[in-house]
């Protein structure tokens, strides 16, 4: 397997780093400049500071160097993966392409597969997801994490070709359920960011990470998921390594909104834009979403988390 990885922010330049231990990978950056220091100074000193970049990884920001990789890796923010698509639709034609961005399109309501698939005419498009911070991958700490194909024979070459040392692939034919269940976790994990820092407590988190997961598989088996990919890495999880550990960018923006304090917005949170695409289709979609719509509303400025918690208590009793 030839790899390419498009996107060199956190993400991308840590799976570029594991995979470099498998053999040749090409990490494409769309800035001349930063590619230029990636291969000056082999560190990417933005987004994954003080990793040193392996021999076997090439960083460039010529997309015709990646004419011979065979598999494209995407790890771009969602909000502008349709964007990069139509963008770059050339170089990505005739290729296996694997998404990795976690999050729904505010403007469709879609998932990255569907708007791979919708942007795009060919349908080899894969998702790499689960529980895994770009640091630690980058530092060789070990991670696993779901490979989402529907076509199977190709989930299998890629689980086999994207398994490296450090990073261990489970695969999955349930294409919604990942892609639901990488983004969902964000907004609980903003939520949980919210209690955490508002002083509320651990066991306000962990009601509502059980209930959080409690809406993310009402929604996912709804729009056609399976439950158990929602109860394995690509939700649970995530949902947990997310809503527990300041490595995350979506809970350190709710440690923010519960302390009442800015959050710099130069930062990718997916989980915002997230929680909005979720809120605005959830009527129409007959969804009970508590929690995402009480996300919505503190980043609107609309509820403070004393009173989004007091809200969430004071819904109807009900059986678990
Ligand atoms: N950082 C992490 O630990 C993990 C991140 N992810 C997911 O990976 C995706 C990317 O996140 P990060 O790499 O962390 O973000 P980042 O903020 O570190 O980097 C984003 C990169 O995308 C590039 N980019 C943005 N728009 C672009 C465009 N139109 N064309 C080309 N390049 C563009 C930026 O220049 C930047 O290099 C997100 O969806 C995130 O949820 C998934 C698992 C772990
Ligand atoms: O997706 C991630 C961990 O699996 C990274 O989380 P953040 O985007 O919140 O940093």
């Amino acid at each position: 397997m030839n790899i390419g990885i498009l996107g060199a922010g956190a993400f991308g330049t840590a799976l570029a780093i594991s995979l470099a231990g498998n053999g040749p990978v090409t990490l494409w950056a769309r800035s001349h400049t930063q590619a230029a220091a990636m291969r000056l100074n082999r560190e990417n000193a933005q987004h994954l500071p003080g990793v040193r970049l392996p021999d076997a990884l090439s960083a460039t920001s010529d997309v015709t160097h990646l004419a011979d990789c065979d598999t494209l890796l995407l790890a771009v923010p969602m909000q502008q993966l349709r964007g990069f698509l139509n963008d770059h639709a050339q170089t990505l034609a005739d290729r296996v392409l694997v998404a990795c961005c976690k999050g729904i399109e505010l403007d469709s309501g879609h998932g990255p597969i569907d708007v791979m698939d919708s942007a795009l005419a060919h349908r080899r498009n894969t998702l790499l997801t689960g529980p895994s911070f770009a640091h630690d991958i980058a530092r060789g700490l070990p991670t696993a994490l779901t490979l989402a194909s529907a076509d199977d024979d190709l989930g299998r070459i890629l689980q086999q070709g994207l398994t490296t040392a450090n990073l261990r692939l489970y695969r999955t034919t349930d294409v919604t359920g990942a892609q639901l269940g990488g983004a969902l976790k964000n907004v609980m994990a903003i939520a949980c960011g919210a209690v955490i820092g508002a002083g509320l407590g651990d066991s306000a988190r962990a009601a509502l990470m059980t209930r959080g997961n409690a809406e993310m598989q009402r929604m996912a088996i709804a729009l056609g998921a399976r439950a158990e990919t929602l109860a394995g890495l690509s939700g649970l999880g995530d949902l947990v390594l997310t809503c527990t550990s300041d490595q995350s960018r979506n809970y350190r923006l709710g440690l923010s909104l519960g302390r009442g304090e800015s959050f710099d917005p130069t930062v990718t949170v997916e989980g915002a834009a997230t929680a909005r695409a979720v809120a605005a289709r959830c009527v129409d979609w007959n969804l009970d979403m508590p929690i995402t719509n009480a996300v919505v509303a503190m980043l609107d400025n609309d509820l403070t988390i004393h009173d989004a918690m007091a809200q969430l208590l004071a819904r109807p009793l009900k059986e678990e």
